[in-house]
């Protein structure tokens, strides 16, 4: 079993800031860090034990300081389980931020939409998971220290929370849609028939990230909201080839959309 508590404590020794709130920010929406106020970075080489970032978009290092007026810690660079990380290590973050005292977390990421009605540069709020990678952070000798062996998993979202952010959000001319979101391993892009098939199956964007994220969040008794930037329609829904610098130049199209939204949710 790791050292979360160590993790967190050497994160801690190196900051004046004591977060409410954990952000982990998706490709191409780490951006969001250079908004924030009294800034200061960590990157995850300096971190003994912890995993390293290794794809474009993703710088790889906590970003700790003031957004909305709350202390936050953002992840500038999340891990993906296809970059051969181990999935207890993907994970490692969210018990981390448990460690340190943190008991909101805002998940983000791009994702390919599958749901026809949806367009790039949406925002879309997930209400609900599929786990078709079928890796499961969790496997193994359950972390007694954190939760139980068998975590209820019919609210994967904070709704409550949720409904204070489409408020005050459509008050300010955002209007939030509303999707579930399926985590597929990757590294390739999928091809028409699976997302034909995930569509059949009631996904409504997909994405390589994200789920372990919430199983270990609803594990450890982390609240969260999670929010994705379709930056792309999904594999065979237009006649289109997908590439990864399309989906962090949509991502940060979107830029000023997308910070106001999570700037939503630190306020409500
Ligand atoms: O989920 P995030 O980290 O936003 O990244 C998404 O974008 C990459 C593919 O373009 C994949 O890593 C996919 O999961
Ligand atoms: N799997 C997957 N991940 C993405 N991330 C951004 N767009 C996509 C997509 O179309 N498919």
């Amino acid at each position: 079993m790791k050292d979360y508590k160590k993790l967190a404590k050497h994160l801690l020794e190196r900051t004046n800031v004591k977060p409410e709130f954990a952000l982990i920010l998706g490709s191409g929406l780490g951006y969001l860090t250079k908004y924030f106020e009294d800034s200061h970075a960590i990157s995850y080489s300096e971190l003994e034990g912890f995993p390293q970032s290794t794809v474009e978009g993703h710088a790889g290092r906590f970003v700790l300081g003031k957004f909305h007026g709350k202390n936050v810690i953002a992840m500038d660079g999340r891990f993906h389980y296809y970059e051969g990380h181990e999935i207890k290590d993907v994970v490692t973050p969210i018990y981390v931020f448990k460690e340190m005292g943190i008991s909101r977390l805002i998940i983000t990421n791009a994702a390919g939409g599958i749901n026809r009605s949806f367009e790039p540069g949406d925002i879309v709020a997930i209400t609900d998971i599929i786990n078709f990678a079928f890796r499961n952070p969790l496997i193994g000798p359950n972390d007694e220290r954190y939760g139980v062996r068998f975590p209820d998993m019919s609210k994967t979202i904070d709704f409550d929370w949720l409904e204070k952010v489409e408020k005050t959000a459509e008050s300010r001319g955002i209007k939030l849609k509303r999707g579930t979101y399926v985590w597929v391993t990757g590294p390739s892009y999928e091809t028409p028939a699976e997302i034909k098939a995930y569509e059949f199956s009631g996904a409504d964007m997909v994405g390589m990230s994200t789920v372990p994220e919430i199983i270990a969040a609803r594990h450890c008794g982390i609240n969260l909201i999670a929010f994705s930037c379709i930056t792309n329609m999904a594999s065979g829904i237009l006649d289109k080839k997908l590439v990864h610098e399309e989906v962090v130049q949509t991502a940060q199209r979107v830029k000023s959309a997308f910070s106001k939204v999570v700037g939503i949710a630190l306020e409500v």
